[in-house]
């Protein structure tokens, strides 16, 4: 382990009778290190996370928090850990001043220590104008946001998020993913469950493609897409396709292919190559009217390696 490792799994196991929920789950966390488990509803990410955060049992596999054991008997962990359930766990007839105030005695919290973190987290999600509103007048994303507020009360050094953008409106899910990334610049470790490609690929360090209960691959975003030896893919449209030799003859060129006005070309690095491509092209009397870019990005990385879409 290293130092500023804030959580290890390894070898995490969960069975519902024949069901093998969770199989074989490793992984590891740094302090600053946003990590995502990303995979289609039912691959085992709820399952795996509460087994994390100590609120359900897990059949085999060991759990660090911060370097100790950690179980669901051991309260040394749960204070180190903000866990944010994909169910909202709110008093909707309190406004959220008062949800704060009660959730942060519940983590002992006294006094001007409790007034002093219930405003810092008002502000924190966004909602110090709306306070004192009863929780029952919110809009979705606003509820969610509260819900994250919650488990950051007590400053967790490691987060915990299920889903937290799922249902929640444009503005609202902008304003989760801004929050996530500047808690993860103040050093906490988060861990963060999504099926939306986008968000593990914009917000995360680290994914763990998760399926059936395994992790099917893990990496950086990058990585990941080179595992599976997709290129990059640039394609021109324009007046004809006399350019294509000239094009193919770049050394930055893997394949090259024209017909009816569309030059389609197969490259190690899109965004890097594309203005030699263009003057190339130019210079071999090639009028460009549009260009498309297209990057291997994680749902084709799924797909290679499960067989089938992220997303039904
Ligand atoms: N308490 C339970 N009893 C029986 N089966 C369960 C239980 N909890 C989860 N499962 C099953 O375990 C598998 C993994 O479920 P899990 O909720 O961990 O997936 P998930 O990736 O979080 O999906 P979702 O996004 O839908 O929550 C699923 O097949 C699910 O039906």
């Amino acid at each position: 382990m290293t130092q500023d490792e804030i959580l290890t799994c390894q070898n995490l196991r969960k069975t519902f009778g024949d069901l093998v929920a969770v199989d074989d789950v490793s992984f590891t966390i740094a302090a600053g290190e946003t990590y995502g488990l990303l995979g289609p509803n039912g691959a085992g990410k709820t399952t795996t996370i509460s087994m994390i955060a100590g609120i359900l049992e897990r059949d085999g596999g060991e759990v660090r928090v911060a370097g100790r054991p950690h179980d669901t008997r051991s309260s040394w962990g749960k204070e180190r850990i903000g866990y944010v359930p994909q169910d909202l766990a709110l008093y909707p007839d309190l406004s959220a001043r008062e949800n704060l105030r009660f959730f942060a005695r519940l983590h002992g919290l006294r006094g001007g220590r409790v007034r002093a973190r219930v405003e810092e987290v008002l502000e924190l999600a966004g909602l110090a104008e709306r306070a004192d509103d009863p929780v029952k007048d919110y809009s979705g994303g606003m509820k969610r946001r509260l819900n994250i507020g919650v488990g950051l009360l007590h400053r967790p050094p490691l987060l915990i998020l299920d889903e937290p953008t799922a249902g929640v409106d444009p503005q609202s899910r902008n304003a989760i993913l801004e929050s996530v990334a500047a808690l993860a610049g103040e050093g906490v470790g988060v861990l963060y469950t999504t099926h939306y490609m986008e968000e593990a690929e914009r917000l995360c360090d680290r994914i763990g493609i998760i399926d059936l209960g395994r992790i099917r691959a893990e990496g950086t975003r990058r990585e990941l897409v080179g595992l599976v030896g997709e290129l990059d893919r640039i394609t021109l449209t324009a007046d004809g396709v006399q350019a294509l030799p000239t094009l193919a003859a770049l050394p930055e060129v893997r394949e090259a292919a024209g017909r009816d006005g569309r030059v389609e070309l197969t490259v190690d690095d899109a965004r890097r190559s594309l203005p030699k491509i263009l003057l190339a092209a130019a210079d071999a009397g090639l009028a460009v009217r549009a260009v498309e870019v297209a990057e291997p990005d994680l749902e084709s990385v799924f797909l290679h390696l499960t067989g089938k879409a992220l997303r039904d």
